[in-house]
């Protein structure tokens, strides 16, 4: 195990920290989110019901410095403070509020001179002072977002050996099989408190493929976002990668890699290794919600069969983007329609990509049709899905996945269509949905042919990160000269057209992961229904306000993503009281739906010192 020196960076705050680490654990008092009390009928419910446990410096783990983190001030310790804890004299003699620093932090941020470096920057920021760190995170969201999260966390988990400083998460590797819960009892707080747990298999990191134990990085990004965007208590997160080994290559050769240097272990052991790895979770954690992230989809739709019905637990890129698609999606259908002047059930979709994000939208937008009054066929039969074989039919003459036969095409009279400008021409579709990993599908001619067939046609080009984009915001807008109803998994520019200002549609889970696993902690659900993830599309479409909409946008503002995230959750937590999965209803009894969403936001953790910032 590592000491506390091994741990100790060299920054400043690192050096203070590790110098400090015995005087901190024996004084400081953990500041929770409490700094800003309830009002007295929210309360007693707050008091039972918070997503982490309120916990003191005797329970700060001494082989890590990560609570030590988020009890850092750096130069905001005030002079009482800073005698009382033997800093005097190791911390400059102005003490300056999270807003000054705030302000010197984005000064050095900007300074760096590329993405990747600007993550480490603020990594290393959210490793040595978490407050700091979430506080820049919230207030310069739409600057920051991109480099914790898509496009650039995509470089940071090829690269996360290399840029590695510090623990962060927890990795459970297969050598651990038949101990898995002895290496979960290593996590440093007590049990009972961490809520939130994303957790990766690094087998297809956003488009980039097998990252192997590099995929740390992206639990840690989505982590990074429940905080952000839905107040979930930093403390209350555990980001976890499962180490199987990786068929990754260039890792496997890379001297600087880091996770076990094996050939990924075969799909029977590792139904294994995962059973006891969701078992020791739940044994130790019982609340514990587990988002499944970046699962190739072989196993991204197994485990979710297994494990959906036996523990609280969702698979973000079906279900959750499914949700944010669907979302955005009746926005953009409104608009369509309206154009055309036909009826919204009119609606046709065509997916470029049918693996697990692809089938998992697909799946999602049935509801579409469905809240229209087609029936399941009727629904199902406005789908088309296309892979890297072409239109996916019966008679294709290939064996075809389980989760691509649903959506599978018995109509097309024994042709085959392999191009997809040939399946546009075949299909007419309103709307082109791209999760297919391949940059620049979306080309002028399909663009064009989008234009010529729709007034106002769908183009969301999904693919993460952003140069797998099917297409970029500027073609899409170009090629159908200004009609597309845009959205992007990861964030594009806004355009000017012929004298008009485009503005970009993020279609990224992140505007919906953050409020199921909010409402699940809060509700200690037992299971996350589909009924629950189709609450958060409806939830999100209603989140968009009319500005928003007189603005073009079919996805809220991500100024926005908290009142998102609580409104979300709302949504989710009622239909989970409805379905009997919540443990904890006790707010339904008592609360009207408008205080509901009230005791959520109370819920939110905020990023304060407390006093200094009063
Ligand atoms: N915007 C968002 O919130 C999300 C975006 N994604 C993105 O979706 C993408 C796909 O993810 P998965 O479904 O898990 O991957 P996957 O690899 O399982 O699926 C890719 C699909 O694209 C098809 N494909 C590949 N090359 C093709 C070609 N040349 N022409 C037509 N189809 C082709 C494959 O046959 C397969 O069906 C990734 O880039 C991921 O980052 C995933 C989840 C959320
Ligand atoms: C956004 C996301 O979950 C993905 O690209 O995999
Ligand atoms: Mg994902």
């Amino acid at each position: 195990m590592l000491s506390a020196p091994a741990l100790a960076s060299s920054s400043r705050s690192g050096l203070i920290e590790t110098a400090r680490a015995s005087s901190l654990q024996r004084i400081l008092v953990v500041p929770g989110h409490s700094t800003s009390p309830s009002p007295a009928r929210f309360s007693q419910a707050s008091q039972t019901r918070r997503c982490y446990s309120t916990q003191t410096d005797s329970q700060l783990h001494p082989a890590t410095s990560k609570w030590l983190n988020e009890a850092n001030q750096d130069t905001a310790f005030a002079q009482d403070k800073k005698e009382q804890l033997g800093l005097r004299g190791l911390l400059p003699p102005t003490a300056q509020p999270l807003s000054l620093q705030i302000q010197r932090c984005l000064h050095q941020l900007r300074s760096k001179q590329t993405p990747l470096g600007k993550h480490i920057y603020l990594a290393a920021l959210r490793q040595t002072n978490t407050r700091l760190f979430y506080a820049i995170l919230m207030a310069n969201g739409e600057e920051c977002l991109p480099l914790v999260y898509t496009p650039v966390v995509g470089e940071a988990c090829q690269k996360f050996s290399k840029i590695y400083r510090r623990p962060e998460g927890l990795t459970l590797t297969i050598e651990d099989k038949g101990n898995v819960a002895q290496v979960i009892d290593n996590w440093p707080v007590p049990a009972g408190a961490p809520r939130i747990a994303v957790l990766t298999d690094g087998s297809r990191i956003l488009g980039l493929g097998d990252l192997g134990w590099n995929g740390m990085g992206i639990s840690i990004g989505k982590l990074s976002l429940y905080v952000a965007a839905a107040g979930i208590h930093p403390r209350a997160t555990i980001p976890i990668c499962v180490d199987l080994g990786t068929n990754n290559e260039e890792n496997l050769e890379d001297p600087l890699y880091l996770g076990l240097r094996r050939k990924r272990a075969s799909s029977e052991e590792y139904r294994e290794f995962l059973d006891e790895v969701m078992e020791a979770l739940h044994l130790k954690f019982p609340n514990l919600i587990v988002q499944y992230e970046d699962f190739s989809t072989d196993h991204a739709f197994e485990f979710l069969e297994r494990y959906q019905n036996q523990y609280p637990m969702f698979n973000d890129d079906i279900q959750g983007t499914g949700s944010v698609v669907l979302g955005g999606f009746v926005a953009a259908a409104r608009v369509s329609s309206k154009a055309s002047g036909r009826p919204l059930s009119d609606q046709k979709i065509l997916f470029l990509g049918a693996g697990s994000a692809g089938v998992g939208v697909a799946k999602q937008l049935m509801s579409f049709f469905k809240v229209q009054g087609l029936s399941e066929d009727e629904a199902r039969k406005r789908i088309y899905l296309v892979d890297s074989k072409g239109l996916v039919t019966n008679d294709r003459g290939d064996k075809l996945p389980a989760h691509k036969t649903f959506f599978s095409r018995d109509d097309n009279n024994g042709q085959q269509y392999k191009n997809l400008i040939d399946v546009v021409e075949y299909v007419k579709p309103t709307a082109l949905i791209g999760l297919s990993t391949v940059s620049g599908a979306f080309d002028g001619p399909v663009l064009e042919k989008m234009a010529e067939l729709n007034k106002r046609p769908i183009v969301f080009p999904l693919s993460n990160p952003v140069h797998l984009s099917e297409c970029t915001h500027e073609d899409a807008i170009k090629y159908t000269k200004g009609t597309a109803v845009f959205a992007s998994g990861s964030p594009f520019d806004d355009v000017e057209y012929e004298g008009k200002r485009y503005i970009a549609g993020q279609g990224n889970n992140l505007y919906v992961f953050p409020g199921i696993g909010l409402a699940a902690a809060l509700g200690k659900v037992s299971r996350v229904t589909e009924e629950m993830i189709t609450a958060a599309s409806f939830s999100l479409a209603n989140a968009l306000n009319d500005e928003e909409r007189a603005e073009g946008r079919i996805y809220p503002s991500l100024k926005r993503v908290r009142e998102v995230s609580r409104d979300v959750a709302k949504g989710v937590l009622l239909k989970a009281n409805e379905q009997g999965v919540a443990r904890d209803n006790g707010y339904t009894k008592s609360f009207t739906e408008e205080d509901l969403g009230e005791w959520i936001e109370q819920e939110m953790w905020v990023p304060s010192y407390g006093k200094m910032e009063a």
